[in-house]
């Protein structure tokens, strides 16, 4: 696996934005769809293009169009949602898996609830979206379904990620390859990247509990 840290003064000066406790839930949506934006665009760097012909307005011109596998983007629901038009905006044609992954609040292993995969995945391409990769479980678990559903082209685009949850993606699954706006320091005793952002499925859906 590589981990592409993405270095754009945009992308450095939204997140600094969004690490802002008292942000507006309005401005921390349209950061994270701002961000990725930016990481969809170095993502999609390596995409294929091939040579077609249109008819334009002197006759007839050669363009290029993208060749190759099409796109499924894959958000981890909830906090992934966050993320979807965000890709959407720059491949609006992608047709999108939704997988549901909660992590336990006391183990921090993820599980399950919802796998709703498009079809044809062994001639897919699949980006997966999460804000945060953190003890990489959430990550290696949506990697394995793909797998198992028969993809074998994956990626990953996330806003921050920890050193322990890339540690584990690369062993897991050294072929997979990881965007990320920013590699931060690492995981506090609950879990929570530091840094971060805090509880970004909170930040984007405005459910953050009131401290007794
Ligand atoms: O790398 P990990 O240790 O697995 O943690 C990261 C996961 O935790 C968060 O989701 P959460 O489980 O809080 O669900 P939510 O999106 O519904 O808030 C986040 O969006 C990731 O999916
Ligand atoms: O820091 C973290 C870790 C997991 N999930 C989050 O939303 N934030
Ligand atoms: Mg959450």
């Amino acid at each position: 696996m590589a981990i592409y840290e993405i270095q754009h003064p945009l992308i450095k000066h939204k997140m600094g934005l969004m690490r802002k406790a008292d942000l507006s839930t309005k401005s921390f949506r349209e950061l994270a769809r701002e961000v990725t934006n930016l990481l969809t665009y170095e993502a999609t760097k390596d995409f294929e293009l091939e040579h077609s012909s249109v008819d334009g307005w002197c006759g007839r011109v050669v363009v290029q169009k993208i060749a190759g596998k099409k796109v499924t983007v894959v958000p981890i629901l909830r906090a992934g949602i966050g993320m979807l038009e965000g890709v959407l905006d720059l491949i609006p044609g992608a047709k999108v898996s939704a997988v549901g992954i909660a992590r336990n609040e006391e183990t921090l292993e993820a599980g399950t609830y919802l796998e709703k995969l498009v079809g044809d995945l062994d001639q897919r391409m699949a980006m997966i979206i999460d804000p945060m990769l953190a003890t990489g479980g959430s990550l290696v678990a949506t990697i394995d379904m793909l797998k198992r559903a028969g993809c074998k082209d994956i990626r990953a685009l996330t806003l921050v990620s920890a050193p322990e949850g890339i540690a584990r993606v690369t062993n897991t699954h050294p072929d997979v390859d990881v965007y990320t706006a920013s590699i931060d320091q690492g995981l506090n005793e609950d879990g929570y990247i530091i840094p971060g952002l805090g509880d970004a499925g909170d930040r984007l859906f405005g459910t953050k509990q009131k401290e007794e």
